[in-house]
């Protein structure tokens, strides 16, 4: 009896077995045809040789910002690289750059298709037409105007104050604090209530809870390199950002009819939020006022704080100069900020060396042609704005942070220099640069200098690593414990707060 049940099972896993090394098999024919009718149907940018079915899957493993750096050593600066059954086309040089995000902008400023992209339907993840057209233009000119920018100083000198003094309590008990965690908590709260409205009280928590989930997700998911696998959902990708979409719509909605009800009942509505502007514009759904929403706190996230932790990571492996510059009476405000040309260098030279979007995702929305290589349309395209503003043959030195190298210089990171590009270029180029610039800045300047930051006891700056964590953002991998106390100094006082430790 047994040994039949043996026999049984035996059978069943060897005609499974077969059944799967035929499918694989097949699968594999069937690729390699395909990519054979299109490599005949144009000429393809150069890359390393490939491997069954894979591709080139197996060069992302592994810190793959410098393997991808590394091939292009090899083959030039403009590769295209198998990624499960999907072509990618990543480029990596100033002049290849310019051509997709200025010269053929027009064609290139499309999205590819990707999983987390059925997350938004907002912006981020908006083909190029006529609905993307509008968005951007609400978003420049109601939320992310120099007008609104302005008037939310008031709120973000607040909240920096108001980080400053957490991390104060726990440095007056000798108590060193990530300096990751504190600063993560900022902009996602700056942010959402800018978007949403101070006071929208414990709606905006359940939404800044959703958001840190969303953060924290995977970016990279097979089911993007082959397409098939999405049927399946073996690794429960699909149901879970699905899960997270109607977790988030559940909130806004909530939100939303507060705030629709207020308009009918209150007088204190006011029409100057950006929700209600958003409300207000007829050409939107419900849906895509929500998921808009979710793409301006997502941008303006984890770019700031993760600049802000890089810049404060590299000023302690090096000197900082700010005290020189500002002085040590008063605390710094935003006024102060476009005569400090060296905290500003400073900004620059961390965006350049760790630019937090290490990748602008474009797509063709027509065939063209690249360097004379021909480029299919929807054909996936990277722009790798990490390897471009490392590129030892335009910046000596390259991996040297030194802010010295924006002082006096006609370069700057705004998108019209493509040797460095942070916020990217063209019609896809960040909408939030200047409240992010504006932002890193006044954190970084008021961090130096109203803070005593130093290590904990026992390592120096030799100890302040470098590591990176690829994820929707380039972050720190290492925490960043720091012991942040006051300054013996009144500026405190003189700024009107009330100071622990005193
Ligand atoms: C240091 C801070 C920031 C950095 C380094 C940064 C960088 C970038 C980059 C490189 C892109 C992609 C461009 C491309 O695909 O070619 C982008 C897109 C975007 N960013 Fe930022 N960003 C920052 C701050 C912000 C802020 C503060 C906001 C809003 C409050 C924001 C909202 C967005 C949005 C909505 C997009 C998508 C634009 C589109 O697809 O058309 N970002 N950002």
């Amino acid at each position: 009896m047994g040994e039949t049940n043996i026999e049984g099972l035996f059978a069943v896993f060897k005609s499974w077995f077969v059944q799967t090394v035929a499918a694989v098999g097949f699968l594999y024919v069937v690729l390699k045809v395909c990519r054979r009718v299109r490599q005949k149907s144009g000429r393809r940018p150069p890359g390393p040789p490939s491997l069954p079915l894979i591709g080139h899957l197996h060069h992302l493993v592994f810190g793959f910002s410098h393997t991808l750096a590394k091939i292009a050593e090899k083959y030039g600066a403009i590769i295209c690289l198998d990624l499960g059954t999907v072509p990618v086309v990543l480029v990596s040089s100033q002049d290849m750059a310019r051509e997709i995000l200025k010269i053929q902008d027009h064609i290139f400023a499309s999205r590819p298709k990707t999983l987390l992209g059925d997350l938004g339907k907002g912006l981020v993840f908006s083909p190029l037409n006529d609905h993307f057209r509008l968005v951007r233009k609400v978003c420049t000119t109601q939320l992310l105007s120099q007008q609104r920018i302005d008037s939310l100083k008031e709120m973000r000198r607040e909240s920096l104050l108001k980080t400053m003094w957490i991390a104060f309590e726990e440095g007056h008990k000798i108590r060193c604090i990530n300096l990751i965690d504190i600063m993560r908590e900022m902009p996602m709260s700056i942010t959402t209530r800018m978007v949403i409205r101070k006071g929208a009280g414990a709606h905006n928590q359940d939404c800044i809870k959703i958001m840190i989930e969303v953060t924290s997700s995977e970016v990279f998911f097979l089911e993007d390199f082959f397409p098939w696998l999405k049927l399946l959902d073996l690794s429960g990708h699909i149901k879970r950002l699905k899960m997270l979409g109607e977790k988030y719509s559940d909130i806004m909605e909530s939100i939303i009819d507060n705030r629709l009800k207020e308009k009918t009942n209150s007088k204190s509505y006011n029409e100057e939020e950006f929700l209600d502007v958003l409300l207000t514009t007829s050409d939107f759904t419900r849906n895509q006022v929500k998921y808009l929403i979710l793409d301006i706190i997502l941008g303006g996230t984890n770019t700031n704080s993760d600049t802000t932790v890089w810049a404060i990571t590299e000023l302690l492996r090096h000197q900082s100069e700010l005290d020189d510059v500002i002085g040590k009476e008063r605390l710094v405000e935003e006024a102060d900020l476009q005569q400090l040309e060296y905290p500003q260098a400073v900004v620059k030279e961390t965006l350049r060396l760790h630019p937090t979007v290490v990748f602008g995702a474009h797509c063709p929305m027509e065939a063209t042609k690249v360097a004379g290589y021909d480029i299919p349309a929807n054909t996936r395209m990277i722009v790798d704005l990490y390897a471009i503003s490392r590129d030892p043959k335009v910046w000596e030195n390259c991996l040297e942070f030194d802010p010295s190298r924006f002082l006096n210089s006609p370069i700057d990171v705004k998108g019209q220099h493509y040797e460095v590009l942070p916020f990217s270029s063209g019609r896809r180029k960040c909408p939030g640069m200047n409240l992010g610039l504006l932002s890193v800045t006044y954190n970084l300047a008021q961090l130096v200098h109203a803070c005593s930051i130093t290590l904990p006891e026992g390592l120096t700056h030799l100890d302040v690593d470098v590591e990176e964590e690829f994820g929707l953002t380039l972050a720190r991998w290492n925490p960043l414990n720091l012991l942040i106390t006051r300054r013996p100094s009144d500026v405190y006082h003189k700024a009107g707060l009330n100071v622990i430790g005193q």
